[in-house]
């Protein structure tokens, strides 16, 4: 039996993977330190909750489990936020991460998953992105994923610890089962800010800018569906199993959808015709990302299941029906 350990196995993205291989028949162990919160989020899996900068915890998880490879998402995500305090997000997401892959070298760990980010690309050069785009961060979020994504590179050389970083667009979407969703807090993503105008947990949602170089002048996001992200986890531990290197793969349906697409598609699927207020543009948006993902359908043999933005908006509204209960 193939144990993994899950950090930031509470959060969005991370307890759908639980329960994505818990089906696959994984053995898992969870590390979050509930800083986001939502213990609740974690399906048929041990939590030990606490921090991945705490050594000799990791210490004690890595003597108590035996871990062949570890899924890394833990960390603080807001773009904005990144902004205002990039102390706190290079200690967490560059600082905090170096204790994990350190504990790792220590107990002989060498299987990593990292979670990344379109981020790290900045503005476009063109679109769609692929691999090769240059890395050109612009904010601290962004920057503290490709320091990693950067020093992952010497502890392959120096460790032998071989990675994969799966770099995200847009996660959206929800279990199709609808036992697990998208809950941050605060709500900063668009797809279930606009859900939640629907079911009226909030009173509008607002557009953030319409004069960007667009044909309806609304930002363009690839959204790509969580439980085809988990499907990309699945497979990325494969590729660690019968490779002895380390790869980076994008991850995106390689279509765009304007924000007014997504309202629209919101209110088809809802049947509300909530409030849509127009405002300026929020700062660091580039205007257009949508991902190159070939690399990962040959290399990975990724095949997304839920590439319509009708699914992604589905099962996102399957789970807010439940939330607004
Ligand atoms: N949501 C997106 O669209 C998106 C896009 C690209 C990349 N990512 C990356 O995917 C990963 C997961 O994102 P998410 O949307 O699920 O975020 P999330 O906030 O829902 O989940 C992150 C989890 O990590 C935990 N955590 C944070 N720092 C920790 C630490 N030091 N020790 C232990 N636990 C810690 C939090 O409590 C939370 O449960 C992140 O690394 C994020 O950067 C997300
Ligand atoms: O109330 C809102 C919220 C968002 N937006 C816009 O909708 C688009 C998408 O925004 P959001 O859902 O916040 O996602 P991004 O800012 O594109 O960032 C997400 O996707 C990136 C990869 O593309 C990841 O790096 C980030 O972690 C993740 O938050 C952007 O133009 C936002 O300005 C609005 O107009 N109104």
């Amino acid at each position: 039996m193939t144990t993994i350990l899950i950090t930031g196995g509470a959060g969005y993205i991370g307890s759908h993977n639980v329960k994505y291989l818990r089906e696959k028949g994984y053995d898992i162990v969870v590390l979050d330190d509930l800083s986001r919160r939502f213990a609740d989020a974690v399906i048929d899996a041990p939590l030990v909750k606490g921090n991945i900068g705490n050594a000799a915890l990791l210490d004690k998880v890595f003597t108590t489990h035996h871990i062949d490879a570890v899924l890394n998402f833990a960390s603080f995500i807001q773009v904005g936020e990144s902004v205002q305090q990039p102390s706190s997000y290079y200690l967490n997401n560059v600082g905090n991460t170096l204790v994990l892959l350190d504990a790792m070298t220590r107990h002989g760990v060498k299987k990593l998953v990292f979670s990344s980010t379109a981020a790290i690309f900045g503005n476009p050069e063109y679109t769609p992105i692929d691999e090769a785009h240059p890395k050109n961060p612009i904010n601290p979020y962004g920057r503290s994923k490709w320091i990693v994504e950067q020093l992952l590179q010497d502890y392959e050389l120096a460790y032998g610890l071989h990675s994969v970083c799966l770099r995200y667009f847009n996660a959206a979407g929800a279990d199709p089962d609808a036992l697990l969703g998208e809950r941050h807090e605060p709500e900063t993503h668009l797809i279930p800010l606009v859900l939640q105008a629907a079911s009226g947990r909030r009173t509008q949602i607002t557009v953030n800018g319409t004069d960007y170089p667009t044909e309806d002048g609304t930002c363009i996001r690839d959204y790509i569906h969580v439980e085809d992200l988990a499907q990309a986890h699945w497979l990325a531990l494969r590729y660690l199993d019968t490779h002895q290197n380390s790869a980076a793969f994008n991850l995106g349906n390689g279509s765009g959808y304007s924000i007014r697409q997504v309202i629209d598609m919101a209110r088809a699927i809802t049947g509300c015709n909530f409030r849509v207020e127009f405002g300026p543009r929020r700062n660091g948006d580039p205007s257009v990302l949508v991902a190159d993902s070939n690399l990962a359908r040959q290399h990975l043999g990724w095949n997304p299941k839920y590439c319509a933005l009708e699914d992604i908006v589905r099962h996102a509204w399957a789970w807010e029906c439940k939330q607004s209960r």
